[in-house]
């Protein structure tokens, strides 16, 4: 198999100006251009998606009749893609796959279904590769149909032109849920993690519930790390946010620019995706 994950030149990549120690740094007046990008990609996304918005593209994903691809070939294509909303990271999103799981696999060596997450958990992103704009795709997720937690990035800045905020159906707390509905009952912002998680449900994938829960949700940050949207979560939530936040750390402490050598680790990976994710998927 060709090797496209090697990049021939690495001075064609680019890295945040001052490489910082802080990660998810989202500073509302700072202009250099990483910033502004983030920014942007927020404003477009918390301008745009509502529940009706939400809703159709669910519908529109979710007929997986977009392309037939193996999994290694979509995390090949991801080197395509550099994630708009990501302020720590500057490179294809492939490698950050391969990062991701490296680490997660040198905590825990005996869990492989964990390192297959690692290195999937954003193959939803695909959908920038099928036309789809970043602001629907990249990104933290957050409920729609409930008013938005304090905790959602750029929240004073960005929701003043959703139409969903003067909608009385969706702009109090409880919006269009009851109390502890459980996630899977909330619609949330649509984007990659949703996406993934229907094409292997689609597959029948036999990742455990734990994986599948992680990919689902691991872009959910105002509920993961802030804490808020308790209120809508039901005991499975529950029991399953250890398993989200022990993902994230490694989700975000393996962004660097030290890319791994992704050629000797592929008959690895290939499998961990035989056995978990065989053949051709349908995207
Ligand atoms: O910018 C990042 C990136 O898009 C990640 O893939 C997503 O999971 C995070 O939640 C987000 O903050
Ligand atoms: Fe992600
Ligand atoms: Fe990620």
């Amino acid at each position: 198999m060709e090797n496209t994950f090697i990049i021939s030149n690495p001075s064609e990549l680019c890295y945040p100006e001052n490489k910082k120690k802080k990660f998810r740094e989202y500073n509302a007046k700072k202009d250099d251009y990483i910033q502004k990008r983030v920014r942007e990609t927020y404003k477009q996304m918390h301008t745009n998606q509502t529940v009706e918005f939400a809703r159709n593209r669910k519908a529109y994903w979710t007929k997986f009749d977009k392309g037939r691809m193996t999994i290694m070939e979509v995390l090949e294509k991801l080197n395509e893609l550099v994630d708009e909303s990501d302020p720590d990271l500057d490179i294809p999103n492939n490698f950050h796959g391969f990062q991701t799981a490296e680490k997660i696999r040198k905590a825990y060596p005996e869990l492989d279904w964990f390192h297959l997450t690692g290195l999937i958990h954003d193959l939803g992103k695909v959908m920038v590769l099928f036309g789809e704009p970043q602001w629907a795709v990249v990104g933290d997720t957050y409920p729609l149909g409930c008013s938005f937690a304090d905790s959602v990035i750029y929240h004073n800045i960005t929701f003043n032109e959703n139409l969903d905020m003067k909608d009385i159906r969706y702009n109090t707390k409880i919006g269009m849920y009851t109390e502890q509905c459980g996630l899977e009952n909330v619609l949330m912002s649509w984007g990659h993690d949703e996406y993934l998680y229907h094409v292997l449900v689609n597959h029948k994938t036999s990742l455990p519930e734990e994986a599948l829960y992680i990919i689902r949700f691991h872009s959910f940050f105002p509920w993961h790390t802030s804490g808020d949207y308790n209120y809508l979560c039901n005991d499975k939530d529950m029991a399953m946010l250890p398993w989200v936040k022990e993902f994230s750390k490694f989700d975000l402490y393996s962004k660097s620019k030290d890319v791994p050598d992704v050629k000797s680790l592929l008959p690895y990976y290939q499998s961990l995706i035989d056995k978990y994710i065989p053949g051709i998927v349908q995207w």
